[in-house]
């Protein structure tokens, strides 16, 4: 399994995957990290670690097919075979969706279909889930498929929300749940792949 991530900011869970193909976890090849934001701390950790990154955006492709084909265009040329969104914050292409069908990954902070979509992301979850009172929250590994956060369930964490739970609370304890649910699923996918079908 050679691995490619999308990520937008910190790439928590990218982070999480490698040190678990590191310490021999996950049968698994971090090849490519693509960022759509340059100066985001997750391309200065991939500089760290020497794992081969791209800086793909609007900017440089304003036509949002042309973003599409550049970013299928990498992924294959590092023989990606495997692709994983780690925090990325921008809709994944028809193209790329299609090259890699079931075989891309997001994980979601909440426990989708709850509090999922269009404007659905990072600390706007973790707002709106307090802001209704739950009492559990959780963090949702999907299959991407083109609708936001649409694509098949693969797993899921819960965690009690808290009385005194604020944003940054809430955010870091479903946080710490996120890198080990898309391990999880990774390994179970990866089991899939490896036992013939019938
Ligand atoms: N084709 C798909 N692409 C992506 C999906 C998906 O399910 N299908 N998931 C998202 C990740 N995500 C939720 O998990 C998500 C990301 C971004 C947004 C959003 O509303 N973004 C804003 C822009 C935010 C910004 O610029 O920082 C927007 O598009 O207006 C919602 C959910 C990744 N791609
Ligand atoms: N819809 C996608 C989404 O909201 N993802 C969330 O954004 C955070 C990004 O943090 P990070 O860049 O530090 O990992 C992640 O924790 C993830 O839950």
């Amino acid at each position: 399994m050679k691995i490619g991530f999308l990520s937008s900011h910190g790439g928590s869970t990218a982070r999480a995957v490698v040190a678990a193909c590191a310490a021999g976890e996950l049968d698994a090849t971090p090849a490519l990290l693509i960022s759509n934001n340059s100066a985001s701390a997750v391309m200065r950790w991939a500089a760290e670690i020497n794992l081969p990154r791209l800086h793909l955006s609007g900017a440089a492709y304003p036509d949002a097919a042309e973003l599409d084909a550049a970013i299928l265009k990498s992924l294959r040329a590092h023989q990606v075979d495997t692709v994983i969104l780690s925090g990325y914050m921008r809709e994944l292409g028809p193209l790329t969706l299609s090259a890699y069908k079931e075989r891309v990954l997001n994980v979601h902070p909440s426990l989708l279909p709850k509090y999922g979509g269009r404007g659905m992301y990072g600390d706007l979850v973790h707002a709106a889930v307090l802001a209704a009172g739950e009492r559990v929250s959780g963090a949702t590994v999907h299959q991407v498929e083109a609708g936001i956060d649409e694509g098949p369930i693969v797993a899921q964490s819960r965690v009690a929300v808290l009385p005194d739970d604020t944003v940054a609370s809430l955010r870091a304890r479903v946080q710490a749940s996120e890198g080990p649910l898309m391990i999880q699923a990774l390994g179970a996918l990866s089991a899939a792949r490896e036992t013939p079908a019938c």
